[in-house]
């Protein structure tokens, strides 16, 4: 079962994933808004009605808008941590009450690079640092019900339309091709392989971990925000501090 909100893109994706499959599998989609309950809640009673049975879950769904944390707006704060946040956690808490607390699964979590903070979308920055955090806890609740989870966190070197629409400016990922190890951009394809991966039985031993599909990008360098030079940073000395002094 593919679920997002927008019918048409949904129908689309589907139709053009129905034309690779050769094997029996089925395939299905339907709309929900993972920030909606009663939405997610429909959405796995119903696969479950379709299909019988929930082996996987993905949490694909997420986004943001590029600005300065000083102007979010708290409506434009809460739809970004409610997208991928709580939307997250509403699909894991149905998945397994629905169906993998009896029956076991695999959970896996999309989440970014938020290593290092992500100046211009900090909000999108901590609901992912949050689902990294919420993977672990959950690995560890879960284990007795035969539940592994993990996350994937694609670099910002990861060529697609829709991520080139949302940083504004194409021209990112050419900028960021000398800060990445590899020298080349990611492929949407390398970060699915790595899904399937923790799917699969080949990684039956891993559980509330995060694999960072970028190109060792993390490890390297900040990506393209520059801290303006500025001299607003007073060095502290137990000599120069007689605030503290005067109250001995
Ligand atoms: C500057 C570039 C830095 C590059 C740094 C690189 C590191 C990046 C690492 C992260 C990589 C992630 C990549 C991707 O995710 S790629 C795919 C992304 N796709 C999207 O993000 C889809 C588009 N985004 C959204 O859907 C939305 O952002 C949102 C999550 C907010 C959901 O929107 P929706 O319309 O459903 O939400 P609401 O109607 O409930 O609320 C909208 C309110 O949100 C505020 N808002 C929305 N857009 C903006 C904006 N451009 N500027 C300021 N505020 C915004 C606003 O308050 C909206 O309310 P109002 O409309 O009433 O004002
Ligand atoms: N591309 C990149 O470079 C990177 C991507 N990521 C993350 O990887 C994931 C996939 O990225 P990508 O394919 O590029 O992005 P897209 O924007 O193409 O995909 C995000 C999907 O999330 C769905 N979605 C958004 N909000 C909701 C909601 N409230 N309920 C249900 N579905 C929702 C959208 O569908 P619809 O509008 O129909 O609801 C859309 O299909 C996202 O979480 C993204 O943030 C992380 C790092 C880098």
């Amino acid at each position: 079962m593919v679920a997002s909100r927008n019918e048409e893109r949904l129908r689309k994706a589907t139709d053009e994933m129905k034309k690779n499959i050769t094997s029996p599998a089925e395939l299905d989609h339907m709309q929900c808004n993972i920030r909606k309950e009663e939405q997610v809640q429909n959405l796995i009673s119903t696969t479950l009605k379709r299909f019988g049975k929930l082996d996987f879950l993905i949490n694909n769904g997420g986004g943001q808008f590029p600005a300065r944390a000083e102007s979010f707006s708290l409506k434009g704060w809460n739809a970004v941590i409610e997208t991928n946040l709580t939307g997250t956690f509403l699909c894991c808490r149905e998945a397994y009450n629905q169906w993998m607390n009896d029956n076991g699964g695999v959970i896996v979590n999309i989440i970014a690079d938020m290593w290092k903070g992500i100046p211009m979308m900090s909000h999108t920055g901590a609901a992912r640092a949050a689902v990294d955090n919420l993977t672990k806890s959950l690995a560890l609740e879960w284990a007795e019900s035969g539940v592994r989870i993990n996350s994937v966190a694609p670099g910002s070197s990861i060529y697609s339309e829709t991520a080139a629409a949302n940083y504004g400016d194409p021209k990112i990922f050419a900028y960021n091709i000398p800060k990445i190890p590899l020298k080349r951009l990611g492929t949407v394809e390398e970060i699915s392989t790595s899904v399937c991966f923790l799917l699969s039985p080949a990684s039956a031993y891993i559980t509330g971990e995060t694999i960072k599909v970028d190109g060792g990008g993390s490890l390297y360098s900040t990506m393209i925000f520059e801290v303006p030079d500025h001299k607003k940073s007073k060095a502290y000395t137990w000599k120069d501090d007689e605030e503290t002094k005067s109250k001995l």
